[in-house]
């Protein structure tokens, strides 16, 4: 197992709403697993949980600690301490070519521009995919587009790795690929998912509802009681319970 002594995420009565409708309320745990799944139902607070351990978004109450540091606050230790990876790569992508875009977080880092490209380079060779460097982005598919974005992300090297999503929508080899990255990434992962599949082999999954942390623990036993409650959930017509 992943030595994570020291950097552990620690949500001490996190609270965060918008409009005045509460999004997430009184979060306490402390994740110090490497490999953490997150579940829950369709607006339950997943997304806006992953943002504000990236330091995104600030909770309204309460506080966030990854690694020791707070990252909303100390957005520069969080470059190098928390990394996120969205479902969507276009809401990720900000520069022209494939070059561009890797070179950003690392320039963001302290290394020249010619450093950056030439670590931005040699993940691209280590990738198999050279030739993208000059590449537009916008001429790669969605599944390239997020390989894009995973190398990015990775070549900042941050102690976390935030996965909002990422798989969907990917088919089933660039799935595979993109996994197979993920398992030997030796950082640590909190993976927001549907699909409980995704996290075969991880240490520790929690369970949101409606904002609140309604269970915890490991995956083999957390995840078959999850799927029973949302085929119980899914067996009514009643949507009433979603967040509206
Ligand atoms: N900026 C915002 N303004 C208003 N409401 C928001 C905002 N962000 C999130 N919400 C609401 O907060 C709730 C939780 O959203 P969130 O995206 O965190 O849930 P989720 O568990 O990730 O959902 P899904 O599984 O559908 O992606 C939803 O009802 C959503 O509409």
């Amino acid at each position: 197992m992943r030595d994570t002594a020291g950097s552990e995420i620690t949500l001490s009565g996190v609270s965060y709403g918008q409009d005045g409708k509460p999004i997430l309320q009184d979060l306490s745990a402390i994740l110090s697993a490497a490999r953490i799944g997150v579940v829950g139902r369709n607006g339950s607070g997943k997304t806006t949980l992953s943002r504000i351990v990236a330091g995104l978004i600030l909770p309204d109450a309460g506080t966030v600690s990854v690694a020791g540091i707070d990252p909303g606050s100390d957005r520069k230790a969080a470059l190098s301490t928390v990394g996120i990876l969205f479902q969507n790569p276009d809401h990720q992508i900000i520069f022209p070519t494939v070059l561009e875009e890797l070179s950003f977080g690392l320039t963001q880092q302290g290394h020249s521009k010619a450093e950056a490209e030439n670590l931005s380079r040699s993940w691209l060779a280590d990738y198999d995919v050279s030739h993208w460097a000059e590449a537009h982005v916008s001429r790669l598919s969605q599944g390239q587009k997020q390989l894009v974005c995973l190398m990015s992300v990775l070549a900042m090297q941050p102690r976390w790795l935030v996965l909002d999503e990422p798989f969907s929508g990917l088919d089933l080899p660039t799935r595979a690929q993109l996994s197979r990255r993920l398992e030997q990434y030796s950082g640590n992962i909190l993976h927001v998912t549907h699909a409980p599949e995704d996290l075969a082999g991880y240490d520790h999954a929690i369970w949101l509802d409606q904002g609140r942390l309604v269970g915890q623990g490991a995956p083999g036993q957390l995840i078959p009681n999850y799927i029973d409650e949302m085929q119980r959930q899914g067996a009514g017509n009643d949507l009433t319970d979603l967040a509206d």
